[in-house]
């Protein structure tokens, strides 16, 4: 989908992914990613203790969860960048496990990752050729016949300008990548992935400090990666957002997925609601925790619009 053409105004969902009645760990009728006992401890607690679960191909999946559940050592785990106790995973039927994040990435799978203080360092066009795969420079070989990397040098250039222009980010190319806001910065780490390929792309709360106005342009880039045949993976508080883009939920609490379905059936699961609410049902929450508070009170207002 071109930046010309408007997006429809309710996003087109993908429909009969799984295999079965929608429960913790149901089957999918074309897997990307299949996860059997996956365990990671820190000291005496169970961050992640994922017993099954498969991840539907050119689909949009939402990891939810209340605070603290494992969706983001979960994440950690599945890109190679933390390491679990126990459990196997696969990604496009070829094992991950103990394959480092470098070599995930280059298999397709690619997360996003935070702008960093030295990455703020770096010229918004400098950011995006860091997003390219199979650098000349990493191969010694290649790296000393400069005709093979000036080419190749020019083709990153062309590619992360292309994808700078679809994300509106062209203006700035030059500008420190620490300059952007928050939304800029979203649109940059999602532009940045797509440098390279990937097949399956993991967002790490992609609305966390997003303007509303840049919140829509986010959206359809999102659901622009589907049309295109990727498949996305996402960890998300906003429930509206979930709501609205996600094909399929999963809800993990305290290191399980304790519910599976699309997002509709799940807001009404009695685990979800447990699992958010808990004992606070009936109470407000405010003083102690107030993010905690206002995810809760979020899902509380979904469930209740659900009712
Ligand atoms: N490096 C670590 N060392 C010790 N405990 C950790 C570490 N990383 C995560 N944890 C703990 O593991 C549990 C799961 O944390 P995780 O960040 O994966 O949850 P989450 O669902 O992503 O939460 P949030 O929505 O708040 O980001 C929490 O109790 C957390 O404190």
């Amino acid at each position: 989908m071109s930046d010309n053409v408007a997006p429809p105004a309710k996003p087109v969902k993908t429909t009969g992914l799984h295999v079965g009645d929608p429960a913790p760990g149901v089957k999918k009728v074309d897997p990307i990613i299949i996860a059997d006992g996956v365990k990671r401890t820190f000291g005496g607690l169970t961050a992640v203790d994922v017993e099954h679960v498969e991840i539907p191909r050119n689909a949009i999946t939402a990891l939810i969860g209340p605070n603290g559940a494992g969706k983001t050592t979960f994440f950690n785990l599945l890109t190679g960048f933390d390491k679990p106790d126990e459990g196997k995973w696969q990604f496009d039927g070829r094992s991950l496990a103990h394959v480092p994040a470098y070599r995930v990435a280059r298999m397709g799978l690619i997360r996003t990752f935070q702008l960093t203080k030295a990455l703020g360092l770096l010229t918004v066009l400098d950011n995006m050729k860091l997003g390219a795969k199979h650098q000349a420079g990493e191969n010694l070989f290649r790296s000393i016949l400069p005709f093979l990397w000036r080419k190749q040098e020019e083709e990153i250039e062309q590619k992360a300008q292309e994808l700078l222009t679809r994300f509106k980010l062209d203006a700035k190319q030059e500008d420190y990548a620490a300059s952007l806001s928050g939304g800029q910065r979203k649109l940059l780490e999602m532009a940045r992935a797509l440098m390279s390929d990937p097949q399956l792309v993991m967002l790490d709360e992609p609305m966390a400090g997003v303007n509303p106005a840049l919140t829509q342009s986010l959206l359809d880039h999102i659901l622009d990666l589907k049309a295109q045949g990727m498949t996305v993976l996402f960890v998300e508080h906003d429930m509206h957002m979930v709501r609205h883009i996600a094909d399929w939920v999963i809800v993990m609490a305290e290191g399980k997925i304790v519910a599976e379905g699309d997002p509709h059936e799940v807001m009404r699961d009695p685990a979800v609601i447990d699992a958010y609410l808990g004992a606070h049902h009936d109470t407000d929450l405010g003083d102690d925790d107030p993010d905690a508070a206002e995810h809760v009170n979020a899902m509380k207002e979904l469930i209740d619009d659900e009712q």
